[in-house]
């Protein structure tokens, strides 16, 4: 096994009746923070699913911490921390009771860690799960997952639902998490501005393929954002140029950097995540 990789997909696929997620593949180095994206439908729920076990793969290959995850589940559980964009608490318990019960479970449970989070949240240990708003629930999560030791975080859409300033908090979070170099954490996220701050790699997923797994600069550096008014539109460029965007007065859309030699004449920017996001999704649809 390589001690320096968390999370390894190979080539995996899943089918359902109106969607593939075919042959992905990335991995996560320890120490590092990748975020993965795409646009709804993506596949990122069920390349995280299928990561925690929770789906059936059909082929291909995940292994956690150099391991199966089928075959070492029980070990496997104890070193990863989990975070869905809705809560897997018993609804009528306090936050002190889910604390006890989460105590037992896991072996490395820090309960004084636990509650610093709670205090940094604003989350009150005498609350019931189902009297948390949405964000609360989240921030509860968040809190559980960071403390008993995982060295591993998997969360989907973790951010959703939290506040600018809560957010910043579990950003602020998830860095010390993994500022020992001995930890890592793959989350999925819509919110752009958490990528550009906090990840070192992405993985970007559209109509279940990856367009991107790599480092945040090479996404950057793999595009250009392409401007002109409609009469530069060549037939040359509409064959290279993707995710197109076109009004009246102009065009807009990417071209790989590859072959932006060839239009010398064009307005060239750096695209944001956002625009590589907009113009791939359109480009997946076509
Ligand atoms: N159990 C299932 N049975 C059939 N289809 C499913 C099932 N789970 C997911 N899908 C389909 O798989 C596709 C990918 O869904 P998934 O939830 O992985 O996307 P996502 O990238 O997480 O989207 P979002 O950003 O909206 O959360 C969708 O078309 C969805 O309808």
């Amino acid at each position: 096994m390589n001690n320096n990789v968390y999370l390894k997909l190979e080539n995996v696929k899943k089918s359902f009746a109106n969607f593939e997620l075919d042959n992905v593949s990335f991995s996560l180095p320890k120490g590092y923070i990748m975020g993965l994206i795409g646009s709804n439908g993506a596949g990122k729920t069920t390349t995280i699913k299928l990561i925690l076990n929770m789906l059936d793969i059909e082929n291909g290959n995940i292994e956690i911490l150099g391991k199966d995850y089928k075959e070492n589940e029980k070990e496997i559980k104890q070193n990863i921390g989990v975070v869905f964009d809705s809560n897997f608490f018993v609804d009528t318990w306090t936050i002190k009771e889910t604390e006890q019960a989460l105590s037992v479970f896991y072996h490395e449970w820090n309960n004084e860690k636990f509650r610093l989070i709670l205090k940094r949240f604003g989350l009150p240990l005498s609350k019931k799960i189902n009297e948390l708003s949405r964000g609360m629930q989240m921030k509860l999560m968040l809190a559980c997952a960071f403390s008993h030791n995982a060295k591993l975080l998997i969360l989907d859409e973790p951010t959703s639902g939290l506040d600018p300033a809560t957010r910043n908090e579990f950003l602020e979070i998830l860095q010390e998490f993994i500022q020992d170099g001995e930890k890592s954490v793959l989350f999925s996220t819509h919110i752009t501005t958490d990528l550009e701050r906090i990840t070192d790699y992405i993985t970007y997923l559209e109509n279940g393929r990856v367009i991107y797994t790599g480092d945040m600069d090479g996404l950057m550096q793999k595009y250009y954002l392409i401007k002109g008014e409609p009469a530069k539109l060549t037939n040359e460029l509409k064959k290279d140029i993707l995710g197109i965007r076109s009004t009246t007065i102009g065009f807009e859309g990417l071209v790989e950097t590859k072959l932006a030699h060839k239009y010398k004449g064009y307005i060239l920017d750096v695209p944001t995540i956002d625009d590589i996001i907009i113009c791939m999704s359109k480009e997946g649809k076509k």
